[in-house]
């Protein structure tokens, strides 16, 4: 809606920007965010913990009921508060996406259970109070680090390699984040001939090699100079974003170091995929939502010989746990794995060939549901977006015995299953898992049955 001059003057006369108060913070919202109030609005604070009382200052206030702000000094902090776990995850110039290591693991789990439940029942009409599961069964109190298996830098005008400051274009030259693998970038800030302007993606295969890409940029080093010095101080979180997305679409990728693809092994079974292609970024997230998956399926009663759709199926992880537990004497299943992305489709036909339990249909899920045979269960793994109220109606209309949801935006999670119960479904089971560590994202996933379906299962 576009404003008239009088109302622009008068918003921008009455910002809070550059503002400071002190607030008392509630609970952890959606995003990481910390939620409190002052004079009638809403204040968002990054990196706080609820029930501390900080000194924050306004950075942004687009007129609305809610402005950000940053903390200027803690009065009182919070019993949970500890030392952040990652370095580069700090708020003033760090990158910004460990959002959540100045806590323990545990009470961050707690937090992001509230956030979950939250979500589920504000959008979903869900009631859920369960509690975040680690993946790491060694997980405690400490906070988890070393666990993902691929970090994706930047390289600066000067060809260093780094991370990007917080909602920023610009480029910090560390690496000391406590996300990755224990060795993951070691020596990446030493690789020399690096260019400007490209993004670096390091992996570690589930054999032990690791594997360096470099992929060009779309801008030379002038250009790096130039969109730092267009960064706008607040509200660009959405541009910066989509301006990555479009940098890394089509673009010339070489190897640095290991071969052009990756290793992954999950219950026995291996895929060969590309460095760049999708992957679950914890080290046990395949395996344990794989296993999540199976155990949901046989508790709620599986009958053989399913029809299933692996829907967004990627390399088909969630397809072969489903085949694993529906084959014996007595019958097997039938998967069909639906998936856009031409890599991720190479690799399960190269893992799955001969395999005549699987079919792999490369399209876009919502176009290509009618070309398939009836449904007994569909899984669905999208990405952050969901998978819309188009495609869930089309799930619906297909009438299932059994839906599995899996997602890692709480919110678009909570927004599909409401419309899932609006087309007659259940929830039976439903898990968080803390499959982010030291952020606020998490993952979830719920199997879903029509709500008249009587009771199954030991
Ligand atoms: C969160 S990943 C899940 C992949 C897989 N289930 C796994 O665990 O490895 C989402 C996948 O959906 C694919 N995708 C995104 N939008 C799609 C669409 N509209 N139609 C088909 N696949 C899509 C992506 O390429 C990606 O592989």
């Amino acid at each position: 809606m576009s404003q008239t001059p009088e109302a622009r003057k008068r918003t921008s006369e009455n910002s809070w920007l550059g503002d400071e108060f002190e607030l008392a913070t509630e609970r952890l919202g959606h995003g990481g965010v910390c939620v409190g109030r002052h004079d009638g609005r809403v204040v968002f604070v990054r990196h706080a913990l609820p029930g501390e009382r900080l000194r924050v200052r306004v950075s942004e206030d687009r007129g609305k009921g809610f402005v950000r702000a940053e903390i200027v000094e803690i009065v009182e902090a919070s019993d949970h508060r500890i030392v952040a776990a990652c370095p580069a995850g700090a708020p003033d110039g760090g990158a910004g996406c460990c959002d959540l290591s100045h806590t323990t693991g545990s009470h961050a789990r707690e937090l992001k259970s509230g956030v979950l439940g939250e979500l589920l029942s504000r959008m979903g009409g869900v009631q859920w109070e369960g509690e975040m599961l680690s993946l790491d069964p060694a997980a405690g109190a400490e906070p988890e680090t070393g666990w993902r298996v691929r970090e994706r830098l930047v390289v600066d005008s000067a060809g260093i390699a780094g991370m990007h400051a917080y909602q920023s274009h610009s480029v910090i030259r560390r690496l000391d984040c406590a996300q990755p693998l224990p060795g993951l970038l070691d020596g990446v800030d030493l690789l020399e001939g690096l260019e400007p302007g490209a993004d670096l993606v390091i992996t570690a295969g589930d054999d032990g090699v690791r594997h360096i890409a470099s992929i060009a940029g779309l801008t030379t080093a002038g250009d790096v100079r130039r969109v730092r010095r267009s960064r706008t101080p607040s509200g660009g979180r959405r541009k910066v974003q989509r301006d990555r997305a479009q940098r890394s679409t089509a673009r010339d990728e070489s190897i640095l170091e290991g071969g052009p693809t990756v290793r992954r092994v999950v219950a026995g079974r291996s895929w060969e995929l590309p460095i760049t292609g999708f992957w679950q970024a914890h080290r046990r997230a395949a395996d344990g939502y794989s296993t999540a998956v199976r155990t949901m399926l046989r508790d709620a009663g599986l009958p053989r010989s399913v029809v299933v759709w692996d829907l967004y199926g990627g390399a088909g992880v969630l397809a072969g746990a489903v085949i694993d537990e529906n084959d014996d004497a007595r019958g097997t299943a039938r998967v069909h794995i639906v998936e856009a992305d031409a890599a991720a489709v190479s690799a399960a036909e190269v893992t799955f060939a001969g395999d005549h339990r699987v079919q792999v249909h490369r399209g876009n899920v919502a176009t290509t549901l009618a070309t398939l045979p009836a449904p007994d269960v569909v899984i669905l793994d999208p990405p952050r977006a969901g998978a819309g109220r188009e495609v869930v109606e089309q799930v619906v209309a297909a009438a299932p015995a059994f839906v599995v949801a899996v997602g890692c935006d709480p919110a678009t999670f909570a927004r599909d299953l409401g419309d899932y119960v609006r087309g007659g479904y259940e929830v039976v089971t439903l898990v968080g898992f803390d499959a982010f560590p030291l952020t606020h994202h998490m993952e979830a996933i719920a199997l879903l049955r029509p709500s008249s379906a009587p009771a199954t299962g030991p």
